[in-house]
Parts: structure tokens; sequence; C-alpha cells
């Protein structure tokens, strides 16, 4: 039996003794991934629990965001990509069209490294999830934007010029109207796949300060190559290695004392 599946099984237990009580709202079981005959994501047995922020971490081409895309379906379905195991969002199974690749969406949402607003006003970025989820009505629509870009910590910066392009704005004030677009459609789930790797730190502390802000609301899984950033921003961490997931626990038990010496390794900048 491996440590994971071991931790699993303590885990297992902890929950039915109520302790650490905490509830996965994505449960992945034997997941493996192959892009042709690569074999990407190897056995991974990874929860990502409800309301909190999941880290994950590990050197450059070890399947993080193939992983991290995979819990939106965004790989399965391309060519020449095969996968078996499971994977549930709050206990459905979500792989092979059991549930639609739409539903899903509707509840999870997606950040990339490079921020991608919508060729629109920063109004219409905001608008356009609701609108497509039926909502037409513009006093519930304009309450619709503010909020989600109060939430996002955007509002003040852009309130006297919503209807102008979004792609005046700055990059990191770019990522914060996409976050504020995923906002929009209250979702469940927001998948960040290095959302701060192209920013500054001044607007990569903001980031850092609205998943802190957000995340009572909405749980947050997040590929990072920052190891501080990690530390600082994560409840959880998962470590990954070729296709594997060494190690996931705690984020400061991996960071202060982790089972594996790989984890330590690549935590202390030996590798990677
Ligand atoms: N569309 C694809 N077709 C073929 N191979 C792919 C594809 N996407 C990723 N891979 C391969 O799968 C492996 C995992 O890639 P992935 O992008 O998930 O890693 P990563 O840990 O996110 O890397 P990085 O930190 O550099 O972004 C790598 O060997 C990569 O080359």
């Amino acid at each position: 039996m491996t440590l994971l599946h071991e931790r699993r099984k303590e885990k297992t237990l902890s929950v039915v003794r109520n302790e650490n009580w905490v509830k996965p709202i994505y449960e992945t079981n034997g997941l493996n991934l192959w892009y042709g005959t690569s074999h990407a994501l190897k056995n991974i047995e990874l929860d990502i629990n409800e309301r909190e922020v999941t880290a994950i971490i590990g050197p450059s081409g070890c399947g993080k965001s193939t992983f991290l895309k995979t819990l939106n379906r965004m790989v399965e379905t391309a060519t020449d990509v095969t996968i078996s195991g499971n994977v549930t969002f709050k206990g459905n199974n979500i792989l092979g069209n059991a549930m639609p690749v739409e539903i899903l969406r509707s509840k999870v949402g997606m950040v990339f490294q490079k921020p991608n607003p919508f060729p629109k006003s920063i109004y219409e970025n905001i608008a356009f999830g609701p609108r497509v989820h039926g909502i037409r009505n513009k006093a519930t629509l304009d309450m619709i934007v503010e909020e989600s870009l109060k939430k996002s910590a955007l509002w003040d910066e852009v309130k006297d010029r919503l209807h102008k392009s979004a792609y005046g704005l700055s990059g990191g004030q770019q990522q914060r109207l996409c976050i504020a677009r995923c906002l929009a459609i209250d979702p469940e789930v927001i998948l960040m796949d290095e959302p701060t790797s192209a920013l500054d730190p001044v607007s990569t502390h903001k980031i850092e300060e609205l998943i802190h802000d957000i995340k009572n609301d909405v749980t947050i899984a997040i590929v990072t190559h920052n190891m501080q950033q990690a530390a600082r921003i994560s409840d959880r961490t998962a470590f990954f290695l070729n296709g594997e997931v060494i190690e996931e626990d705690r984020t400061t038990t991996i960071f202060n004392t982790p089972s594996d010496k790989l984890t330590d390794d690549y935590i202390n900048g030996r590798f990677g």
C-alpha cells in the first residue's frame, strides 16, 4: 500500500470519527491520462476539499496543468487522449460525458496564466456569463457586474470606465477581471493555472489577497511554480512529479515536515 493510499485510509477513518472533518468537492480515484503513448497522469488519488485552497506544485512537465484541466474536462475531449479512472464532482462522475460540459462549467470557472478577457467592454466581460445563463434584466446584470468587480477588488479602479474596452486594463487588472468574470456565474470552484506568473509583485499580491477574500465562498485549486505563494495562500498542497502525486497534505505539513524526501528536496530548491 502506497503512502497516499495509507493517507486516504487514515482520512476516511478520521471523517468517520468526525475528526478534522473535510468535505471533498472533487474526488479522483485511479486517474490515468495518456497523450498518445505518453503517460501524463499516473494513478492519481487526490481530493479537492470544499472551501479550501489547494495548491498543486511540481517541476515543469509533471502533469499539474493536465490534472487541473481534467477537472473541467478540458483535456479529455482532445484527440489522442486516453483517460481512465474516476473523477467525481460533488459525488457525480464527470468523465466520459457522464456530466455535460456546460453543466460542469457553469459551476467551475477557470483562470489561465495569461489573462484572456473577451474583446468587449469591462461590463460586457462580466455580464456575458450571466446572460448565457438566461439573465436579461438590466438591473440584475448591473448588480452582478458591480458585486463581481467588488469581490475581485477591481470596482474602484474601473467603475468610471465600465463601457470601455477590457483591453485598456493593465495585465494585473485584466487577470482580476477574469476572476470577476468567473465570480459572476457564482461558481462553486475556480481552477487557476499559474494565474500570477505573468504579473508583477504588486498585481500578484492583489490576486493573492483576492484569493484569500473569496475562499470562504468558493473552492480554489491553483497550479503555481511559486513555493512562497503556495505556502502563503493554500490550505493543502499536492506535490506532483513525473505524472504522480508524491505527497499531499496540509500546506504547513508539506512545507515544514514533508514525509517524502523528494518533496523536501523540491520545496527546498534541490531540483526542479
Ligand atoms: N496537448 C498535449 N499533447 C501531448 N503532450 C502533452 C500535451 N499537453 C501536455 N503534454 C505533455 O504532458 C506532460 C504534462 O504536461 P503539463 O502541461 O500537464 O505539465 P505541467 O506540470 O503543467 O508543466 P508546466 O509547469 O511546464 O506548465 C508533459 O510531458 C507535456 O509535454
